[in-house]
């Protein structure tokens, strides 16, 4: 029997987007997911979870991180072992903070790692990509920090993005879901050449803003006109939570990923102001929130074995 019996593997939560870089840019957030995989001699799939909103994940074969450990074993032409999933929910679903990635992220290391690691890193990331169809999360999942990625004729360069830190990030999760799948709906399939400019331009100065901490620039990078004009509405409350942020002092405020997630960065002497603002102004609008201060992980997803 080749590979391990049981390994753990971590993922963090990923702030997709960041205003102007629409599909291609990510940071990797200090909230985790938890996935333990043990081979079974015998038996058929089993899948437990925990932590908030676990009764929402599938426990049957669909569940996203067994598909993607089955993915990585069709990928390397092996028969995929029975196995348990253990899943310990830290990232909440459906919110634009990458709970999706985590499990691709996450099925597809938990296989490669049962299977005696026949996958390199860059080999995980082109499938974990090719799975969610977009970049900008699974590639922070998987590799810490902020990152940029961009096609290469048939791979993909990824370069990190250096985050000073003073930029805070601050995300103001609601109590109720909304899928990528419906936030990638409701965006045109064709955009003008001044909304191509205006984000080209704007992401270049999110760049540098992100870079060297300068407030000027990072106000004026945090806009947007590829999707989040089209989101809003689907994001109740957007409107007043945005104003709360940007009059407590924050740089800006953004959609995390999908959304409806609101990502609002600040210096960190406003964001607790900020954090706070953020979470009245949602009360008020008549929406439970969680708001806080969080890092850019460094490490991306990390396993240890246990046998
Ligand atoms: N830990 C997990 N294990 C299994 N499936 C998951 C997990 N987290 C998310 N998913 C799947 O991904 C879906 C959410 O994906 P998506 O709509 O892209 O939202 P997000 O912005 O959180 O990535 C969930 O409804 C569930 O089907
Ligand atoms: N670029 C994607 C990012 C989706 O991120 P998620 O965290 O919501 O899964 C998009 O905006 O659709």
């Amino acid at each position: 029997m080749s590979g391990v019996s049981s390994v753990t593997v971590t993922v963090p939560a990923t702030t997709a987007n960041l205003g102007p870089g629409f599909d291609c840019i990510g940071a990797a957030l200090t909230l985790y997911n938890e996935f333990k995989f043990t081979r079974l001699e015998e038996g058929t799939l089993t899948i437990r979870v925990t932590g908030a909103e676990a009764e929402r994940v599938q426990t049957d074969e669909s569940n996203l991180l067994y598909q993607a450990f089955l993915k990585l074993y069709q990928y390397i032409e092996q028969t995929p072992p029975s196995v348990k999933m253990e899943i310990d929910l830290g990232v909440p679903l459906a919110r634009g903070l990458g709970s999706s990635a985590t499990a691709i992220v996450g099925g597809l290391i938990g296989a490669n790692k049962l299977a005696g690691t026949p996958l390199s890193q860059l080999q995980v990331m082109e499938l974990a990509i090719a799975m969610e169809g977009h970049p900008d999360n699974v590639v922070p999942a998987l590799l810490g920090g902020c990152r940029l990625a961009a096609t290469s004729d048939a791979s993909w360069e990824i370069c990190e993005v250096p985050w000073h830190q003073d930029v805070i990030p601050v995300v103001a999760i609601p109590d109720f879901e909304l899928s990528t799948k419906e936030a990638r709906s409701v965006l045109p399939t064709q955009v003008s050449r001044a909304d191509a400019i205006f984000n080209t331009a704007h992401l270049g100065l999110l760049l540098r803003g992100l870079e060297t901490g300068k407030g000027e620039w990072l106000k004026a990078a945090l806009q947007d006109k590829l999707h989040q004009p089209y989101r809003q509405a689907l994001i109740s409350g957007y409107d007043v939570v945005n104003a709360a942020a940007t009059a407590a002092g924050a740089y800006g405020m953004v959609i995390s990923g999908a959304g409806p997630t609101l990502l609002a960065l600040a210096d960190p002497t406003q964001s607790k102001a900020v954090e706070m603002a953020m979470l009245t102004a949602w009360q008020q609008a008549g929406i439970t929130a969680v708001v806080r201060s969080l890092c850019v992980d460094t490490q991306g997803a990390n396993s240890f074995y246990e046998g």
